[in-house]
């Protein structure tokens, strides 16, 4: 792609609760309940509004996290969570994440809908299947499903909560008997100001990508390597277009982690000291997680086993999520670290997601290269520290984008559907 690309990028950003790195906690402008506290949510959707971003992401994945390795173990639910914000903001798009195979979709799309009432037609869905076992023995399961029933159970629910919410409009009696849900209704929640919550779906194997491709109006993508990156965007663009939809109807949102400093020394030492302050053996601890492979077995100072990143990966039982870990497996091919190496330059690139640490000036730089050569249609950032690494983007890098055409300069769209619409062509 090229120069030549119209229009702006999108902005989300995965607020991942109180920042991306575990240590985000200790931050002095927080304090123990922030996560739990209406306060901070204002806060951060009134800054995210400042800079006219498009969207604020929450994950979920319905379970205490493992602070091994999860930044953010507690969290509230995210449409509640959101509801809160929609009614002390006015534009800001609000994307909550539930799973496909976590949840009934009569439920789910009684309750997005009603957020998209709530927040004036700002609601968005991020759909994910759930690779984490504990969160499947939180509902009775006695293990998460293997990756193709999820996707098969995912592509249903997302036809049921569509067909459900079709009928908040046509008033139609929904008749589904397929293979996972059997019901006869209609939803009790008519359409919204922008009809019904925009689908965003996060999970990058070959099922995800079909999804994706098939119904989704946004893909929360993890790709460490731009190249990696335009092979994912063309994937998804591809199966959109196999599906009878306009390839611009699907935008693809990698996350970036972001460490940004008033030079790139002082933003590497903000993004050492985090890490510094976090768990020892959260990065590998989380690389483990990512890939499906204990990778605390490595030895640090030796290049990664052959088998570690050649190993078959079988998508109906691989453990993890296939996306991150081709993501990882790709940029470790590309710079052959040691284990050592990997976990160090990682802080800085990223890990499963890929991170940046340097200036808003070079971040700029940064979206403007991806977007351009057709990697991305924007990104979903995730700041280090979200309650100040926020305001920098909102307060210094939004003005650098608008500056070279890339970003809008106040709100000419009042939904979530409209922001994303109104970005690149
Ligand atoms: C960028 C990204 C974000 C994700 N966020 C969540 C989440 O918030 N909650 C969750 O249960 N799963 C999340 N997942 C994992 C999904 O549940 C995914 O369906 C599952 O891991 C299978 O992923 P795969 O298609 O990459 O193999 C995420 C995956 C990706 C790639």
């Amino acid at each position: 792609m090229s120069d030549h690309r119209q229009g702006h990028v999108i902005l989300g950003v995965n607020v991942l609760v109180l920042g991306y790195l575990p240590a985000a906690w200790q931050s002095d402008r927080l304090r123990k309940d922030s996560f739990v506290d209406p306060a901070y949510w204002e806060n951060i959707g009134a800054v995210a509004e400042r800079g006219t971003l498009d969207a604020l992401f929450l994950a979920d994945a319905p379970l205490l996290g493992d602070p091994a390795y999860d930044a953010n173990a507690g969290r509230l639910e995210p449409t509640v969570n959101w509801s809160h914000v929609a009614a002390t903001t006015e534009r800001i798009g609000l994307i909550a994440t539930a799973s496909s195979t976590l949840n009934d979709p009569f439920d789910l799309a009684q309750r997005l809908l009603s957020l998209d009432h709530v927040s004036g037609g700002r609601a968005g869905w991020n759909i994910v299947t759930t690779r984490n076992s504990p969160a499947a023995q939180n509902f009775g399961l006695p293990d998460i499903p293997e990756r193709d029933d999820r996707y098969d159970r995912a592509a249903e629910f997302v036809d049921v909560v569509l067909g459900l919410w079709d009928s908040a409009a046509t008033r139609d009696v929904v008749r589904h008997h397929g293979r996972f849900f059997d019901l006869e209704g209609r939803l009790d929640v008519p359409p919204s100001r922008q009809g019904r919550p925009v689908l965003i779906q996060a999970g990058g194997s070959a099922k995800g990508r079909a999804l994706a491709g098939r119904r989704a109006e946004g893909v929360f993508a993890a790709e460490l390597t731009k190249e990696g990156a335009i092979e994912h965007y063309r994937e998804v663009k591809r199966h959109a277009a196999d599906a009878g939809r306009s390839p611009e109807s699907v935008k693809i949102l990698p996350g970036l982690l972001t460490s940004i400093g008033s030079t790139e020394e002082e933003a590497r030492r903000r993004s050492d000291d985090l890490h510094d302050r976090g768990p020892a053996a959260y990065s590998v601890q989380w690389l483990s997680q990512a890939i499906g492979y204990d990778a605390s077995q490595l030895d640090l100072d030796e290049k990664f086993p052959k088998e570690v990143l050649t190993a078959a990966v079988d998508p109906r039982t691989a453990a993890g999520s296939i996306g991150f870990r081709q993501s990882i497996v790709a940029q470790i091919r590309r710079t052959n670290p040691t284990v050592r190496e990997y976990l160090r330059q990682t802080r800085y690139t990223g890990s499963g997601h890929s991170g940046f640490a340097g200036t808003p000036e070079q971040l700029v730089d940064h979206i403007e290269d991806w977007y351009r050569s057709g990697a991305v249609d924007g990104f979903n950032l995730q700041p280090d520290v979200l309650v100040d690494g926020l305001e920098v983007i909102a307060d210094e890098v939004v003005p650098l984008l608008r500056k070279r055409g890339l970003f809008r300069h106040e709100y000419a769209t009042d939904t979530l559907r409209g922001h994303f619409q109104a970005a690149s062509n």
